[in-house]
């Protein structure tokens, strides 16, 4: 298996302050990773060097086998699928939802269309359909919940069939039927053995979708602990990660915490 991220000793420093601290991060093909920490621990910044927003500081980082500094990264960019709140507000509100999703695949015509020969209007209505938001195609994308918002973007980073696949807190601020509805259809995408590798920014052991298997816990940019996601959530760590006395249950195929 080859490594679809690799970050040794990454730093990203603004205003003289490191946001991301020595950030050494393997990720391998087929992977489902969950990022957690408090908030401004530097999650998203993360992210945006998996993304090829951002360079590090300091580091190395390489993204699909690309060393970010000595790679154009407009030819990695397609390559890679993202949803996250900012590229969320790009989106004009009167864009109906299939534009949407099925523009996602524009920027990428030359290698997609090498590889598949499908209608794009099929194939968004599909992943719209699996992310349980397919009734929704016709409408403008101003005019949809949070949730519905947040479900299209999943479908659109989906769209390209990007080799790795970038989600950042897909279930903030859904409801609880919502988020657990999410959570589930993330849970069968990450089950997906076809399914790209995947990294998943959230605060809550909760919203961690089924098929997870590695996690990253972050505290004021540093790693805590990082691996094997059931050696990774203890309670120790999680304390230790969010600065106060927690515990932690894994049951049936979900997690939860709460303080003690
Ligand atoms: N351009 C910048 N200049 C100064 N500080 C910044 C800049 N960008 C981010 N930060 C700070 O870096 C820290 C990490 O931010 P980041 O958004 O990565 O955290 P996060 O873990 O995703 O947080 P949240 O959970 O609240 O979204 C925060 O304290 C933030 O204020």
């Amino acid at each position: 298996m080859s490594d679809v991220l690799r970050f040794l000793n990454v730093d990203v420093v603004r205003g003289g302050v490191p946001i991301v601290d020595k950030v050494s991060w393997d990720v391998a093909e087929g992977e489902r990773w969950a990022v957690l920490g408090p908030n401004g621990a530097g999650k998203t910044t993360l992210l945006a060097i998996a993304a090829t927003l951002i360079h590090p500081t300091r580091g190395t980082a390489e993204v699909l086998d690309e060393t970010l500094g000595r790679t154009d990264v407009f030819e990695l960019r397609p390559r890679i699928g993202v949803a996250s709140p900012t590229l969320s507000e790009y989106i004009p509100d009167d864009e109906i939802v299939a534009d949407v999703v099925v523009t996602a695949a524009y920027a990428v015509a030359g290698r997609w269309r090498e590889r598949y020969e499908v209608d794009d209007h099929g194939r968004a209505q599909g992943l719209l359909d699996q992310l349980g938001v397919g009734h929704l195609v016709r409408r403008t994308i101003g005019t949809l919940s949070e949730g519905e918002r947040k479900r299209v973007l999943v479908a659109r980073a989906l769209m390209t069939d990007p080799e790795l696949l970038l989600l950042d807190e897909p279930a903030a601020g859904l409801d609880l039927g919502g988020r657990e509805d999410l959570v589930r259809r993330l849970g069968e995408i990450a089950n997906d053995p076809y399914a790209p590798t995947t990294v998943l920014v959230t605060h809550h052991v909760e919203e961690i979708p089924s098929g997870f298997t590695h996690g990253m816990l972050l505290r004021q940019g540093a790693v805590v602990a990082q691996g094997v996601l059931h050696e990774v959530l203890t309670a120790d760590n999680l304390s230790a990660t969010f600065g106060l006395p927690l515990m932690v249950e894994f049951r049936g195929d979900r997690w939860w915490a709460r303080a003690v």
